[in-house]
Parts: C-alpha cells; structure tokens; sequence
C-alpha cells in the first residue's frame, strides 16, 4: 500500500484531568474528502492543533507524507494547508497582500508567489477582489481567501477546521465544491471538520469523534448502518447523545 497522506496514530491529548484526545488513529489516502464530524467538544480543535504542531500530543504520533510530527516537524509541516475556524487575515491589508505575506513565510521567490496568487485566486474566485482590502469583502470570500492562502505553496493535505462557520448557504456550498474540486482535480486529501452533517453527506469518508474517540469510520452510507439510523444526521444525533465535556482522565 502506498504511504498515507496521514497517519494519526495512538494519539492521546490532555488538558489536566480532561482527556481531549482518547488513543485516537486513522489513516488518510491521497485524494480522498474525508469529514471528521464531531459535536461541540468532540475534540476536532485539538486534533488539529496537534496535526499542526501547535500542540505536542501527551502520547502516540502524527506522521505527513510518511514524516514524523516529533522528528521532522518542519518538513511534514511543507506537505500542510490549513484554514483555522479562526479568521486571520489582516482586515486592512489588501487580499494581495494578505496572500504575499504568506507566499513570504514559505520562502515563495516574488515571480512564483505572483503566479500563484494569480491562478490559485482564479481557480476559488477571488481574483477580482485581488486589489481590495479584506474587511471590503463578504465573510464567504474572506474564507475563499483563505483557502487561497493555504494552496499556495501547493500542499498535499488541507486541515480545515469549522471553515464554513457564519457562512450563508450559497457561500458554504461554494466553499464546499471548491474543496471537492481540489480532490478531484489535484487529489489533495481534505480533512474537512465539522459539527454539520450536510457537510458530512457528500464525503468520500466520515470519521465520527466523539469526546476524543472514533465511534465509526466509513462512507456516509456505511457509517449510517454501522450507527444505526434511518439517516446520517439521526444515526449522528443518536450516537453522540451522551453529552459531558471529554472523558476524565483514569486514577
Ligand atoms: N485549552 C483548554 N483547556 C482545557 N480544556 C480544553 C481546552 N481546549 C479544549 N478543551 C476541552 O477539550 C475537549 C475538546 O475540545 P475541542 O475544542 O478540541 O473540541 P471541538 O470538537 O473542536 O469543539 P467545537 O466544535 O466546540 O469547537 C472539550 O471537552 C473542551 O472543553
């Protein structure tokens, strides 16, 4: 079998006495939409924060492109994009410059990064707004933005966390193809996060969490028979009804 894109193995995040994260593994293929679909305090937030070494788990490892997260942080880091549930751009920068900034932190040379921001900016739709300040434009373009930024320098796997929170329907859907678009055209792996299940429905793959574990893993089909349900938002609802904030940690 080929490597993975991610391989999440034996992970285990605590905060104090909460566990977050509950011997959590997986694997991600290329090209692949995969929707990791949780409730609120699920832990999504925290698996990335540990995907982007932003946080070091307490136990097990993370491995990108076949690298390790505690051994080759900086290299595994290059094959990443990752849009936050965080907005960050700079309201008062222009989006061109927004895009510069980043294509800088990569070590992008200026012809590249300018060729980049182009196509990648026509690929999502934003290339009219190139030349406006972000704060000018609509909060489903801001994230388009976004996503621009986390393309450019052309990762192999996209993290993105709650991307389409207080986006209106259209602007989810859009944001939504263009992240199945990268799939199909690019075979990026996505790992899509979310608590809304439409968004888990048209997935190649759903990894159901729940205060830190996986309760199935599978097509939107398979993890509706495997949870019982006479749909994936009843088997969902179902499943993660036992409420309360992450698992107490033993002893
Ligand atoms: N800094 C922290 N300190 C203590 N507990 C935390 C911290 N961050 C998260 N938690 C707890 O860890 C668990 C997982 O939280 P996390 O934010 O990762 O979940 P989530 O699935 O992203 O939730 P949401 O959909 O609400 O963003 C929750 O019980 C949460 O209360």
């Amino acid at each position: 079998m080929s490597t993975p894109m991610l391989r999440v193995q034996g992970l285990v995040k605590r905060y104090g006495a909460r566990v977050a994260l509950d011997h959590l593994s997986f694997a991600l293929a290329p090209g692949r939409f995969v929707t990791l679909l949780g409730p609120n305090g699920a832990g999504k937030s925290t698996l990335f924060q540990v995907l982007t070494g932003l946080f070091a788990a307490d136990e097990g490892d993370v491995e990108v492109a076949g690298l390790s997260m505690r051994s080759s942080v900086r290299r595994a880091l290059t094959h990443i994009g990752v849009v936050f549930q965080q907005q960050s751009l700079d309201l008062d920068l222009s989006v061109a410059r927004n895009l510069q900034f980043q294509a800088d932190l990569h070590g992008l040379p200026r012809a590249l990064a300018a060729t980049r921001i182009a196509e990648e900016s026509a690929r999502i739709g934003i290339a009219a707004d190139l030349g406006r300040t972000v704060r000018e434009l609509s909060g489903g373009n801001r994230r388009k933005v976004e996503l621009v930024r986390a393309l450019l320098h052309r990762p192999a796997l996209l993290l993105m966390d709650e991307a389409t929170v207080g986006l209106d329907p259209k602007s989810r859907r859009d944001l939504l193809q263009a992240l199945h678009d990268e799939v199909r055209e690019r075979r990026v792996s996505v790992l899509w996060a979310t608590h809304l299940v439409p968004e888990a429905e048209s997935a190649d793959r759903v990894l159901v969490l729940h205060q830190g574990r996986l309760l199935a893993d599978g097509t939107p089909a398979e993890v509706t028979a495997a949870l019982g349900g006479d749909s994936l938002e009843a088997a969902f609802i179902q499943a993660t009804a036992t409420r309360g904030p992450g698992r107490p940690a033993p002893g």
